[in-house]
């Protein structure tokens, strides 16, 4: 199996998103709709998979939603009143169309379709123990090793043979499944990665972000809790149930720094106003004289409103950024990559002239864009040039859904707070605290002994097990002593 994460050179990309959509006319339709508003968490394929109450009918594809799903006859071919869908961005298995999702298969039950937001941290180790079993796999993604715990409990119900499966994987996962029976959206016990539960009219609607239910002018109803699972049957009942018991959550921090859209909510804060507060705290932290606070778009900005606000210097756009680009735009080799940067930004230098300006981003990963940015803000003649970030500095990979380069690679793991500013050009450069962060989403302070969030790309306290890496650390040392024998 390919692991993309994170081994992969790239900086820290989106994950996943999800939307799932029962008991509407046009599930299909509405579930492209999603899709759509949640392009920004995966760009790599696309795809959809309805239930006519007879057929499940599926459509996968490489690339974008728009393109993919926004044509008739596409949709017209995923009839039914029940759809989910997904857009991915790989974190275990390589990106080509049999690790596409929603992946798809014929139980003894019937038909099982799964969409899966996050990664399995010990899929590896389950997917060897099920292949020494007799199970045939036909991707390389980490999502399938459910699909085939699920076929093999020895449980009754589908359900329980779910429920069976969950409890022998590890990592983060938040899942829309469908079975002829119904729709089952569930998130893991830590509650890793988000899920919101939405109505319109009769219809329930589940979603990575609550985006997503905006687009269909959807309601949102609440959060998927951690370790919950929601199902809605075929009439429209739900019912909730927690397998796991009780345990303390850890959702991921950095959906609230940049992954998530500012206009969502999760798990009932405003992602907007938490990285105004964010961008207000890292002014009380760490102010600087300037003339101007200037975001870096797209995901700069809400810190930098907030750092203005707080610190009463002005907020203007001294970097304008071209809509043609997405996202980010990832080539392969650095040249390209830094190409693909200066095409994403440009200063605007009548502003930038002569002023002391602070820059403000939401995190450093592999330094690409500081870099580029503190010098295109100099040759537009900046008397000086300081760069805030809102976020801790990032110096461990992320193991839970988020595609992240290789430790080695991540600017703050090879280098302090005084040799990244010399690396990025910077006449200062600062950094909020992890306690600054807790603070700006309205705790006292992180608990250490039991910390509200998963934080560990900046703290490295991973909070589950590493199942997987830790065999490959443990594979790699047996590799390296037999390399000293020889
Ligand atoms: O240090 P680096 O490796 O360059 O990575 C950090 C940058 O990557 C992200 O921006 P991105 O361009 O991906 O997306 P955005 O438009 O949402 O800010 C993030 O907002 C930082 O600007
Ligand atoms: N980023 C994600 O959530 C990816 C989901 C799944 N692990 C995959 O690789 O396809
Ligand atoms: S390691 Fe970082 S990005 Fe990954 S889930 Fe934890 S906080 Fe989120
Ligand atoms: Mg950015």
């Amino acid at each position: 199996m390919i692991t993309t994460n994170p081994f992969d050179d790239d900086k820290l990309r989106e994950e996943c998103g999800i939307f799932g959509v029962s008991g509407a006319e046009t599930a299909s339709a509405m579930v492209a709709l999603g899709l759509h508003a949640l392009q920004h968490r995966g760009q790599e394929a696309a795809g959809i998979t309805s239930w006519d109450g007879h057929d499940f009918h599926t459509h996968r594809a490489m690339g974008h939603v728009a393109g993919n799903f926004d044509r008739d006859e596409v949709i017209r071919a995923l009839p039914g009143d029940t759809a989910c869908g997904h857009v991915r961005y790989s974190t275990t298995g390589e990106t080509s169309l049999r690790n596409v999702q929603p992946l798809y298969a014929e139980l003894n039950s019937g038909g099982f379709a799964i969409a899966h937001n996050g990664n399995i941290s010990n899929a590896m180790k389950v997917r060897r123990e099920l292949i020494r079993r007799g199970s045939i796999f036909q991707s390389t993604s980490d999502t399938e090793v459910i699909i085939h715990l699920v076929a093999t409990s020895n449980y009754r119900t589908l359900l329980d043979k779910f429920i069976d499966a969950l409890k022998q994987i590890e990592g983060a996962y938040s899942l829309i499944v469908m079975t002829p029976e119904g729709m089952i959206a569930c998130r893991d016990p830590l509650g890793i990665r988000p899920l919101v539960m939405g109505k319109l009219g009769d219809s329930i609607i589940f979603a990575s972000e609550t985006v997503a239910l905006d687009v269909v002018g959807a309601d949102y109803v609440r959060s998927i809790e951690p370790g919950e699972l929601v199902i809605v049957t075929n009439d429209g009942e739900l019912r909730s149930l927690r397998p796991f018991g009780e345990v303390h959550p850890r959702p991921c921090i950095f959906e609230h720094v940049y992954f998530s859209r500012p206009d969502s909510i999760i798990d009932n804060s405003s992602v907007y106003s938490v990285r105004k507060a964010i961008g207000a705290q890292l002014a009380i932290e760490n102010p600087v004289d300037a003339d101007y606070v200037i975001p870096v778009p797209d995901s700069g900005v809400p810190a930098a409103i907030g750092y203005a606000q707080q610190s009463g210097i002005p907020f203007e756009l001294g970097i304008i950024r071209s809509h043609y680009i997405g996202r980010t735009f990832i080539q392969p080799g650095d040249k390209v990559r830094h190409l693909g940067v200066k095409l994403k930004h440009n200063a605007n230098r009548a502003l930038i002239q002569g002023k002391r300006i602070v820059l403000i981003d939401d995190s450093i990963v592999r330094g690409t864009t500081s870099l580029k940015i503190v010098q295109m803000m100099r040759e537009a003649g900046a008397a000086e040039v300081h760069m805030r970030i809102a976020s801790p500095p990032t110096k461990h990979s992320c193991f839970y859904g988020v595609d992240t380069p290789e430790r080695t690679k991540l600017l703050a793991h090879k280098l302090d707070i005084g040799g990244m500013q010399d690396f990025i050009h910077a006449d200062s450069l600062a950094f909020i605290s992890i306690d600054g962060l807790y603070k700006a989403l309205g705790e006292a302070k992180r608990a250490d002994i039991r910390p509200q969030y998963c934080d560990a790309c900046f703290t490295g306290d991973y909070p589950t097990k590493l199942t997987d890496q830790d065999e490959a650390v443990v594979e790699n040392q047996f590799e390296l002593l037999a390399e000293r024998v020889s």
